[in-house]
């Protein structure tokens, strides 16, 4: 409930208006069985006049009940709309403050649940609230009050209803609540391997995955419908125990009336009333019940946004941030360990560079360059020493200057589905068509982005779907080249180019962003020959910085790996 707090203010007038419309129809449904027993008294006094003056007092009340039913249905919808709506976008804005280690945490399929299912919960629930679970109170006192009043000798009936019912709905309310837990969990897991899926659908293809895939998703899926099933099955019995016990109550409540009705006959217009009130009393306990078991699975979904909402950032950016003012990077000592892994996969690195340099960065597989890449602009902090830009240690810098100062392409290009256009503006919003037009000059994408008749306003489908691997890379590094970044990170972010593309894209860089630092991450060292400094990177060790011809001279490890790969060459040409 906490999680609400912030939101309902902002819903004062809806809420008021949906609580006072449920005490209003609550009153003209507790006064309903009153009414019932004085018509049966006039019917048997023979008091035309009366029947037909209740019988409109009976009509009046059915109206405002229905009235001020219709008006709580949209006020309460209005509300729970409108909070659930500010807890989702709420949520969502925590989310854009995480960092990447706080997203790999949650799993982007677990925050994608929490943001529709279980918004839904909470939304479902606060209608429930305004609605049912608010006039419950009110029936089951009323109802109480007026049982009493009507055959005030049949108590202790109500009273041993009152604990057979609240029992049965306090044991389904808590034990159908644990279920409810699962089943959110279960959701997870489902929504997770759909999406891994789909994402790997030509993997799967490829791999003529479809029947395994198929059943490892039908496991999980089956356990989400099994616990539903049990679900299903505990309401099924629990429905015809509470029946059981109120139609039974009510046999005996009747068959003592009968035998009192001799003694007073008074007693006979009070039955009608007093059966009714045992309903709706019954009536109040079983939707209680049911309800307060709804909103368990609700407390569930709150607890897993508000876990979102007091999640701390694992970077935070500091308000009086110092600005970057130039490109140069300076690693010192830095040792990084990846959450939970027990060895470090960078070990006390120390390197320098000046502004406008391009540094290669290579190693084996596995060996930590892209990790090393990361900590430039803040993926990840180190976990020992400092990273520095322009003189600012990152753990001081301002975020939005830190942002603006590096651009990173990743080997894996990301584009949203939009338009070119669209893409090229989340690297500068201000883009212009010759901004759009320089930045796809260097990257070698004015080529194909020419031959649409909408150049830059050319769709980007879903995943960019409509587009090959190397033009993809080629929109990606048009995006990160557009605002002139003082450093640039091609991360693997031209394997899918051709050699003349990616010689043509590396010559562009050079004369058109000539002060910005451009890190090139590359498996081949012939990628990265002309760079002024390569960082040599074995098991997460910098074992190596200096230019090409310096480096064949003093590392064997770098020797090692430029003399394989030129052996490789060779064999592949005199194929
Ligand atoms: N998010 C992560 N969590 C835990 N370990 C990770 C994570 N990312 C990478 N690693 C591990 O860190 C090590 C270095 O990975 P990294 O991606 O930096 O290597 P790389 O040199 O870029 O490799 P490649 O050339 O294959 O891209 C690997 O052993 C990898 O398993």
């Amino acid at each position: 409930m906490k999680l609400l707090k912030p939101y309902w203010k902002g819903y004062k007038f809806d809420l008021m208006i949906a609580i006072l419309m449920v005490v209003i129809s609550s009153v003209a449904m507790l006064l309903q069985p009153t009414l019932l027993s004085n018509i049966v008294q006039a019917i048997t006094d023979d008091n035309l006049n009366k029947v037909n003056q209740i019988g409109l007092q009976l009509l009046i009340l059915a109206v405002i009940g229905l009235v001020a039913g219709i008006v709580n249905t949209i006020f309460a919808a209005r509300a729970s709309q409108g909070m659930a709506a500010d807890v989702r976008e709420s949520a969502y804005r925590k989310i854009q403050t995480f960092s990447f280690a706080n997203i790999e945490k949650f799993s982007v399929g677990n925050l994608v649940v929490r943001l529709t299912n279980d918004v839904t919960q909470i939304q479902n629930v606060l209608m429930l609230v305004l609605q049912p679970l608010m006039r419950m109170p009110i029936l089951f006192i009323g109802g109480f009050i007026l049982a009493v009043r009507s055959i005030p000798q049949l108590w202790w009936i109500i009273l041993v209803m009152v604990i057979l019912v609240g029992s049965v709905a306090y044991y389904v309310a808590t034990h159908i609540g644990k279920k409810f837990g699962r089943i959110q969990g279960l959701i997870d897991k489902v929504n997770n391997k759909v999406k891994e899926n789909l994402q790997g659908v030509r993997v799967v293809k490829s791999f003529n995955q479809e029947k395994s895939e198929e059943e490892r998703f039908t496991n999980v899926s089956d356990e989400l419908k099994d616990v539903n099933i049990e679900i299903g099955y505990f309401f099924a019995m629990v429905m015809p125990a509470f029946m059981f016990i109120g139609q039974g109550l009510m046999v005996v409540a009747i068959y003592l009336v009968g035998n009192m009705v001799d003694t007073d006959p008074g007693l006979l217009a009070q039955v009608t009333g007093f059966t009714n009130y045992i309903m709706i009393i019954m009536n109040a306990i079983i939707v209680g019940g049911m309800m307060l078991s709804f909103a368990t699975r609700a407390l569930v979904s709150m607890g897993r946004i508000q876990e979102i909402m007091t999640t701390e950032a694992e970077l935070s950016y500091r308000e009086d941030g110092q600005k970057i003012t130039d490109g140069r990077v300076a690693f010192d000592n830095v040792s990084f360990t990846y959450d939970g892994e027990e060895k470090p996969t960078l070990k006390n690195i120390s390197f320098t560079t000046e502004s406008g340099q391009m540094i290669g960065i290579v190693g084996a597989t596995g060996s930590g360059k892209s990790t090393l890449a990361q900590l430039i602009p803040r993926i990840y902090d180190p976990t020992s020493g400092s990273v520095k830009i322009g003189g600012v240690d990152l753990k001081t810098v301002d975020e939005s200057s830190l942002r603006d100062a590096v651009a990173f392409v990743q080997q894996k290009a990301t584009l949203f589905s939009g338009t070119i256009a669209d893409n090229f503006r989340q690297g500068l919003a201000t883009a212009d068509e010759s901004d759009m037009k320089r930045a796809a000059d260097i990257a070698q994408a004015s080529e194909f982005i020419e031959q649409y008749d909408d150049k830059y306003n050319h769709v980007v489908e879903e995943r960019s779907a409509n587009y090959s691997g190397g033009q993809k890379q080629r929109l990606s590094i048009a995006r990160g080249v557009i605002a002139s970044p003082k450093i640039l990170i091609l991360d693997d972010s031209t394997s899918a180019l051709d050699a003349r593309s990616e010689k043509l894209v590396k010559e562009a860089l050079d004369e058109q962003l000539n002060e910005t630092t451009t890190f090139i991450i590359a498996e081949k060292v012939s990628s990265v020959i002309n760079a002024d400094n390569i960082i040599v990177l074995d098991e997460g060790k910098l074992v190596a910085y200096g230019p090409h011809s310096e480096l064949l001279e003093t590392s064997p490890v770098y020797r090692e790996i430029y003399e394989t790969q030129e052996a490789k060459e060779v064999r592949h040409d005199d194929k």
